[in-house]
């Protein structure tokens, strides 16, 4: 298990060359919580993550990971600090899959150094995590989509940070690997921050959610909190409520009308 680290961002404008996408944003992420970044295409979600990830430059304001300003670190330690899994990584087709998961092992490498009994181990305790033990000698380009998404989480999972940053990580994978996915964070106790279109998702398997609309977090806080019908209608136009689930009690957030927006009239004749 790896020790989460704090997050925090403060008055963060975040954008792509130069253009202004989101402003304003704010958020302190407690170590090991899991954090929902949720919101309509082109809401700025890869926008957010990308500058929480210290992959692009803030526009203005600040973000800090463990107390650090990522993009004042070398390459190596930040890759020890963060991982980071983007919405359309995949695994080069021509690794074997155990080959690909090692990659996340680079950052605590010296050159010329073999692998060691140690990183066979790190790289099969990944594959068993993400349920990928058995295809470990299989080529990449011989995956399935869901398949080739959860090397890349075992990757990242290899990296052994204290935070994990994933873009849309769900994608491909069918509902089963998508709650065994977020059960496997939680258990694993970094800090993760994950954009996600699967609200309920969100709601009940996260502990914290930002809402993007307009250019701005809409909404930030508990997820069983910020992911409620009042929220939900303005920031995707969809009508929502809350119904218990009779097994345990715990309300799931159902999407119960068409987009107020009518897609017919929008549909080529
Ligand atoms: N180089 C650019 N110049 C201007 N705008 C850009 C540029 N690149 C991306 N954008 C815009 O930035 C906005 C935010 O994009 P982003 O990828 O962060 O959205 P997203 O919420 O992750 O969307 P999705 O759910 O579709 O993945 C989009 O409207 C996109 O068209």
């Amino acid at each position: 298990m790896s020790a989460g680290v704090a997050l925090s961002a403060t008055d963060l404008d975040a954008g792509v060359d130069g253009h202004l996408i989101l402003s304003g944003v704010t958020l302190d992420v407690a170590p090991g919580s899991l954090v929902a970044v949720v919101g309509e295409n082109g809401s700025g979600k890869s926008t957010l993550l990308r500058a929480l990830a210290g992959l692009t430059r803030p526009l203005a304001g600040t973000v800090a990971v463990d107390g650090t300003d990522l993009r004042a670190l070398p390459g190596r330690a930040r890759a020890r600090l963060l991982a980071w899994v983007g919405q359309e990584d995949a695994p080069a087709e021509e690794l074997l899959v155990w080959q690909a998961v090692a990659l996340g092992l680079v950052p605590y490498q010296r050159p010329w150094a073999g692998s060691g009994t140690g990183e066979r181990e790190a790289v099969g305790a990944a594959l068993a995590q993400v349920g990928l033990s058995a295809l470990a000698d299989r080529r990449c380009d011989h995956l399935s989509g869901g398949e080739r998404r959860r090397v890349m989480l075992a990757r990242g999972l290899a990296q052994r940070t204290g935070l994990m940053v994933l873009d849309e990580p769900t994608n491909h994978l069918d509902v089963a690997h998508q709650q065994e996915l977020v059960a496997l964070l939680r258990a694993s106790g970094r800090t993760v921050v994950a954009s996600l279109h699967d609200l309920d998702l969100a709601r009940n398997g996260f502990d914290q959610a930002v809402v993007l609309h307009g250019g701005r977090a809409l909404a930030t806080g508990p997820a069983t909190e910020v992911l409620v019908p009042e929220v939900v209608r303005p920031a995707f136009g969809v009508d929502a409520s809350l119904l218990p689930d009779p097994a345990t009690g715990r309300r799931h957030l159902v999407l119960s009308a068409p987009r107020t927006r009518d897609v017919r009239a929008e549909r080529p004749r």
